[in-house]
């Protein structure tokens, strides 16, 4: 008995394609299934400026696999040094989509990131006025803060104060891991959403240490307990407008995540829509995966959903995705969801 599905084509909110040969290779693990993607900016160095991210998206472009149909929708690296005149005229162009902000030194390259909040106040008012998106990676950097406290501290002592201070400032919180970071977003009621992990909806903190360490599963925010993931299941599944797909799918290269400082990020992007549709269809809510992946989305960023579709199709044999994917830059590991997979695209 074949079971299939049809969505709009999908999109990713939140990508790292890096650049050069790491860029070549991977970059059609997303082409392939996703018409557009908000396009991380964390390379060294960061995608700071206007003229920055127009050479940046040209690269992607470049890199593009003959045939393919991708958008990537270009985001800037906030800075304390960020002008707020040059982020408007990339905004006014089309050519950016949204800021992102990282704490400094939260994440993968972020040092170039904000550490004091102050600084950036007059472009997050700039952003404002425009309606320009703020991505935020959100944890504290607090040596004292627990590592798995982070998101949540991050909500009340920085997002709340941010948002308070700036009416009208559309917000994406990226890849929420917490049960808190679900209820932050479900408290308002307008201005704030959230992206939601592939690997988030799959793996709990137990995965990442029980019988072994597993490199492959370490990403930033780090995974939770249980009942977040169980909370960030019911929020992806539950087809609320404020939650939609950003698979933060960020390739490192196997020596650097089998490693005595293992970097953070899972490669999700080769399975990532068989995942969703298994993950879904457990919850009994297929009929919501396109809310979660194609609507929900733009429907925030206010562009367009897109026009062509994607059809997954449920088989009797489990599907064969490639281990790792090879890259001119080395081997980058593909997500293992830990049980065999049995949709794929058609
Ligand atoms: N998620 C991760 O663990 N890593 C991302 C950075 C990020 O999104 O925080 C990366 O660029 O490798
Ligand atoms: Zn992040
Ligand atoms: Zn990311």
């Amino acid at each position: 008995m074949t079971k299939s599905i049809t969505l709009r084509r999908p999109d990713d909110w939140h990508l790292h394609l890096r650049d050069g040969a790491m860029l070549q290779g991977i970059l059609p693990e997303t082409s392939r299934d996703f018409a557009r993607a908000i396009i991380m900016p964390n390379l060294v160095p960061p995608v700071v400026t206007g003229a920055d991210a127009q050479a940046y998206r040209d690269r992607i472009l470049a890199a593009l696999p003959e045939g393919d149909q991708f958008e990537p929708l270009m985001t800037l690296y906030l800075t304390e040094g960020t002008d707020p005149e040059d982020l408007a005229a990339a905004a006014a162009s089309g050519l950016i989509k949204a800021v992102k902000l990282y704490p400094a030194g939260a994440t993968t390259n972020s040092h170039g990131g904000v550490r004091d909040f102050d600084k950036v106040r007059g472009v997050l008012e700039k952003m404002a006025e425009i309606g320009l998106p703020l991505c935020m990676h959100g944890e504290v950097v607090d040596h004292d803060v627990d590592i798995f406290d982070r998101e949540a501290v991050f909500i009340d002592k920085v997002l709340e104060p941010i948002r308070r201070a700036t009416p009208g400032l559309p917000v994406v919180m990226e890849h929420i891991t917490t049960k808190n970071g679900v209820d932050y977003v479900r408290s308002a009621e307008k201005d704030l959403a959230a992206t939601i992990t592939t690997h988030h909806l799959v793996i709990n903190r137990n995965h990442i240490l029980v019988g072994g360490i597993k490199p492959h599963y370490y990403c930033l925010p780090v995974a939770k307990r249980e009942e977040h993931r169980l909370a960030l299941r019911e929020a992806a599944t539950s087809g609320d407008a404020r939650f939609f797909l950003g698979t933060d799918s960020a390739p490192h290269i196997d020596a650097l995540k089998e490693h005595a400082c293992g970097c953070a990020g899972c490669f999700t992007a080769t399975n990532t829509m068989s995942i969703l549709a298994h993950v879904f269809e457990e919850d009994g809510a297929l009929d919501r995966l396109e809310n979660f992946t194609s609507l929900n989305g733009p429907a925030y960023y206010r562009l367009p959903v897109n026009d062509g579709t994607l059809t997954l199709v449920k088989g009797e044999e489990p599907v064969v995705y490639p281990a790792k994917i090879e890259t001119g830059a080395g081997p980058v590991t593909v997500f293992d969801p830990g049980y065999p997979l049995y949709w794929r695209v058609a």
